[in-house]
């Protein structure tokens, strides 16, 4: 019996590109939706001597190119940027089994997959709820996801301006001069309000640990997309009740949705599918002038299909060395 392979997060970095990731990412969402991926519930686990959570996201996925049987264990540790040396707060591993036999087939670094995957389900998701051409991209939240948001969609997008907002302005300054610096361009633009860097936005994510709506329903234009990505335990906080309940809103998944965002069925809230739904042409695709929001929980399927492309990537490059 082998032992599992390492393929550390380093290593990952190096093999990630955005097109495959793209296509990793819209294969689990269509494969979730179409019943040819299984997602067990995720489990939560609160530290109860920190403020750390622990997931762990079961999933299978029979796809010909992204299919796999693996287990996300990830963490949350929002202090973790308050740190001297700050580190992330998101970390995590992907267990990745040999299907027949059950045996542990590798430990595929989970951190740099769950930034890059989050931000192509984001991508993905505007494609097809909004297949148009956009000038202004709002992004709440410089951290590690509002950073990777921001370099994909200026991948998969031509942006005139792309905002960037942050509760602590000083953060977002720093990564709109980065990103002005790495693609020689003056596109990347710093809000010192939310409301500023919302109004008259195509496109909005946030992704934050806000408790309490950032994004108010009277900024937004007519048709705008939300990619809602953040907040902790309660998914749903980012964006006000008035949002949710007037615009178009879809999920990726149903099973986590019914659990993790029973507070918006609460409010009224009702979704109109799977994401997978409108990527296979089952539901059409919202009116252009309607607001959309795309709630995002993230999925084991996700992770399980970026983990198998690694592996097939890492086993390529060590054959051709
Ligand atoms: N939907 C999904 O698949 C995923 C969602 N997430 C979520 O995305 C969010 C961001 O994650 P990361 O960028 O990795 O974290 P991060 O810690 O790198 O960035 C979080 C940002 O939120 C800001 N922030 C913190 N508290 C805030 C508040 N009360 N109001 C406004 N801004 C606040 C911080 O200043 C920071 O810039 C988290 O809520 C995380 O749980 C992360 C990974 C996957
Ligand atoms: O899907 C995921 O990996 C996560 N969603 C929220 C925190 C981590």
């Amino acid at each position: 019996m082998s032992n599992p392979i390492f393929i550390h997060e380093d290593q990952v970095k190096k093999l990630l590109n955005w097109d495959s990731t793209f296509d990793a990412v819209e294969a689990a969402l269509e494969s979730v939706y179409n019943k040819r991926a299984v997602q067990s519930p995720r489990t939560f686990t609160q530290s109860t001597t920190s403020k750390t959570l622990l997931l762990t996201m079961p999933g299978h996925l029979d796809n010909e190119r992204f299919g796999a049987l693996g287990c996300k264990l990830v963490t949350v540790a929002p202090d973790n940027i308050n740190l001297e040396h700050p580190l992330p707060t998101i970390n995590a591993q992907i267990l990745l089994f040999e299907e027949a036999t059950g045996i542990l087939k590798a430990v595929v670094g989970g951190t740099e997959i769950t930034k890059w995957r989050t931000a192509a389900a984001s991508a993905v998701a505007t494609k097809h709820l909004k297949p148009k051409e956009f000038q202004v991209l709002a992004i709440l939240g410089a951290g590690v996801q509002g950073r990777i948001h921001a370099i994909c969609f200026n991948h998969f997008y031509d942006f005139k301006e792309i905002r960037i907002w942050n509760h602590n302005v000083h953060k977002a300054e720093t990564l709109v001069q980065e990103l002005n610096q790495v693609y020689n361009c003056q596109k990347f633009k710093c809000c010192q309000s939310n409301e500023e860097c919302v109004r008259g936005a195509d496109v909005v994510v946030t992704a934050t640990f806000a408790k309490s709506p950032i994004v108010q329903k009277e900024w937004l234009k007519d048709g705008v997309h939300i990619n809602a990505v953040g907040a902790g335990l309660v998914h749903h906080s980012e964006l006000s009740e008035s949002i949710y309940q007037s615009s178009h809103v879809y999920i990726d998944h149903w099973a986590g949705a019914q659990t993790e965002l029973a507070g918006l069925g609460k409010l009224g809230v009702e979704f109109k599918g799977e994401i997978g739904g409108v990527i296979t042409g089952d539901l059409p695709p919202p009116p252009l002038d309607q607001v959309t929001v795309f709630q995002s929980l993230g999925m084991a399927a996700e992770d399980c299909a970026m983990a198998r492309l690694i592996y097939d990537l890492f086993i390529q490059e060590s054959n051709m060395n």
